[in-house]
């Protein structure tokens, strides 16, 4: 009895004396990673504060915190349309309300089923290059593996509320047609300084060497746009030089107003990015919104537009046009906003 007792505190004395030197070797090896990092960079991205004074009218002796700028900011009226159009981001519901009997009947971009192939925790272990790729990457939690389960309609990635969940670089095949590559996420805001940034090595090891890499989908959480690890990330894509797309996650807990705005900031900090596709896509996992768009992306990107898209823009320009059809009519009905006196 005594000795059941005994064995967690044995057991804890243990770990406390085993733990130092694995976690010294490791804090060496990281902070030998950033310092190298920082002083070869690539190009400086501007941070989202000078992005926001560059948007907003700023008097000369004002001096505003970040979230009135933020509230000042204007956004965008054809990324509203977008947003109107995807049903992306939060409404009040008397808006929802009004518009129920008009919707976008977007056709269904359809992909194959993915299956896991390989997973790998050391470079020595990518599997071979024989179909094209896309990666996804993007901070701890951001939506990463749940994006590819989505777009497949799958299950075949694990997901999980807690951060930190993919812990090795897992490789899907979609029907022999192309890949996709779910990755390990950086930056987790709870970790401790060096495990932030512990895959990205493996990471840069794999967006440089791989050939067959077409393309790298960079996710970010709506709520919160470019983060500080984000940009080292985009700058560490920069001097590999790979190609890469912004695309803004949970787009279903962000307010529609906000969510445009937040995708004017995105898209004005990474217009300069040589590497970076300019269009920057905003999807709802959860609501199934605005993957379509990914998807067109994503078979364009690997050239199987012909074969899965044969007939998909004839019926997206017919459903576009009685969306439009159907909006003037509701523009031209709509009673007009009460001013106050
Ligand atoms: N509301 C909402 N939640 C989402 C969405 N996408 C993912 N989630 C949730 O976010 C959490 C994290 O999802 P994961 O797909 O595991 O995130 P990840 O980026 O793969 O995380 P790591 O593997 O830890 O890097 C899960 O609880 C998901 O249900 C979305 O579009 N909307
Ligand atoms: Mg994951």
């Amino acid at each position: 009895m005594a000795s059941i007792r005994c064995r967690p505190l044995v057991l804890s004395i243990l770990r406390t004396a085993i733990r130092p030197a694995t976690t010294a070797t490791a804090t060496t090896t990281m902070r030998h990673y950033s310092e190298k990092h920082r002083q070869h960079s690539g190009p400086e991205f501007a941070t989202t504060v000078d992005s926001l004074k560059q948007a907003v009218r700023v008097g000369k002796d004002e001096e505003l915190s970040n979230r009135q700028l933020f509230s000042r900011l204007k956004p965008d009226a054809k990324t509203l349309d977008t947003l109107d159009m995807l049903q992306l981001g939060t409404e009040k519901r008397g808006r929802f309300e009004r518009r129920k009997w008009f919707r976008y009947n977007e056709p269904d971009v359809k992909l194959p089923h993915i299956n896991f192939f390989a997973g790998a925790l050391t470079a020595e272990s990518f599997p071979a290059e024989t179909l094209p790729e896309i990666g996804f990457v993007g901070r701890s939690n951001v939506g990463k593996s749940t994006l590819v389960n989505m777009l497949c309609g799958s299950s075949a990635a694990r997901v999980s509320e807690r951060p930190g969940l993919t812990q090795q670089i897992n490789f899907y095949t979609a029907d022999n047609d192309f890949h996709l590559v779910d990755m390990p996420g950086y930056g987790f805001a709870y970790a401790k300084e060096e495990q932030k940034q512990a895959w990205v090595p493996l990471i840069e090891s794999y967006v440089r060497d791989r050939k067959r890499l077409k393309r790298v989908m960079l996710l970010l959480d709506a709520r919160h746009g470019i983060k500080t690890n984000d940009r080292e990330f985009m700058a560490l894509l920069e001097r590999t030089g790979t190609k890469y797309q912004v695309v803004m996650t949970k787009c279903d807990l962000v307010s529609r107003i906000d969510l445009a705005k937040r995708h004017l900031l995105v898209v004005q900090e990474t217009q300069k990015a040589r590497n970076c596709i300019p269009r920057v896509l905003m999807v709802s996992a959860k609501n199934e919104r605005g993957l379509n768009e990914l998807r067109k992306e994503i078979l364009h990107t690997c050239g199987l537009g012909k074969k899965y898209l044969a007939m998909h823009k004839k019926k997206e320009v017919i459903a576009r046009t009685e969306y439009m059809e159907q909006l003037d009519i509701f523009k031209e009905t709509a009673r007009p906003k009460k001013r106050r006196q």
